[in-house]
């Protein structure tokens, strides 16, 4: 498969959902003595894809947390399609939102299509068997990620690339309203870090994704915000967003951002203080951090 892009199938067959308005409201988040998340407010309008960024430790997973109901805010709400998402049943938020985080803890016996299967469990009765629908959404949702041919095979053995393939692809079986997802592009190489950002980019559904990668978080997201030490000190465009102002103070790098010319995205180009192996003089701008494919 090296050597040609990978081909990811829109998964089609269920209708999607119409897709829900996520609203965080003032949220404040703490864990002992300790704040977590402050005041954290953003909107996510239905289809957007909105891109929570900031350096180790600022607080996108503990509030993603709360939007998935793990982490109770100590204020604030979290609003999907406008109930709050604390009042639901856990099975009520999971027939609308369906979550990837990096490490969900599942070391079980378990066949890639079973786990995948999973995720029709919120659409489903006590003892309702899986049906023709199910194994076809099931199939789709693998083809989707570039993992049908892995749907035999024991998930606790995959690499951790095609793990992460496969919680993708159970996220989509699972038709949700809403994605919330931390660090998808987790353990993907290149290609499929791609497919599966295009992928979101083209689904109907909302999307709130923690994202490390700013040149890929630029070029997917509608909208990014910023986190620094558990509060939002930036959020709008990328275009607006990701200033090499922003940068410095955020993330303490030097950086050059300018519109990459083929894909109209703002490029971030980080200039480390020394030069490159093998290059004799500074690192000339323009040449640095991926280009997503246009
Ligand atoms: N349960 C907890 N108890 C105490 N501190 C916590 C807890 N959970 C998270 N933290 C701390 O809260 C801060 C925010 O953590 P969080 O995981 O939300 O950051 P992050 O932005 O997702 O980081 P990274 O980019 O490294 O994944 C960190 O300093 C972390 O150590």
């Amino acid at each position: 498969m090296t050597g040609s892009p990978v081909r990811t199938a829109r998964p089609e067959h269920l209708a999607w959902p119409e897709a829900v308005e996520l609203g965080v409201e003032a949220v404040t988040l703490t864990a002992g003595a300790r704040r977590l998340v402050r005041e954290v407010s953003l909107t996510a309008g239905p289809g957007e894809v909105i891109g929570l960024v900031g350096p180790n430790g600022s607080g996108k997973s503990s509030l993603l947390r709360a939007v998935y109901r793990v982490l109770r805010p100590d204020s604030g709400r979290v609003r999907v399609d406008g109930a709050d998402a604390w009042g639901l049943t856990p099975r009520e938020l999971a027939r609308t939102q369906a979550v990837v985080v990096q490490d969900p803890g599942m070391d079980l016996d378990l066949t890639v299509r079973e786990v995948v299967a999973m995720g029709r469990t919120p659409h489903k009765r006590l003892f309702d068997g899986d049906t023709a629908e199910d194994a076809r959404l099931v199939a789709e949702s693998l083809a989707a990620v570039d993992a049908a041919g892995l749907a035999d095979r024991p998930f606790d053995r995959l690499s951790g690339g095609e793990r992460q393939r496969v919680l993708i692809a159970r996220a989509l079986t699972q038709r949700p309203g809403l994605l919330v997802l931390d660090e998808p592009t987790n353990h993907l190489d290149v290609r499929h870090q791609l497919a599966v950002l295009g992928l979101l980019r083209e689904l109907p559904t909302t999307a709130l994704v923690a994202l490390h990668d700013l040149n890929l978080a630029a070029y997917y997201c509608d909208r990014l915000c910023v986190l620094r030490d558990g509060a939002v000190v930036a959020a709008g465009p990328p275009g607006e967003v990701l200033t090499e102002r922003l940068l410095a103070e955020v993330y303490g790098v030097v950086a050059e951002v300018a519109v990459h010319p083929r894909t109209g995205a703002p490029q971030v180009t980080f200039l480390p203080a020394g030069p490159p192996a093998g290059a004799a003089g500074p690192v000339p701008a323009g040449t640095g951090g991926p280009v997503p494919a246009g």
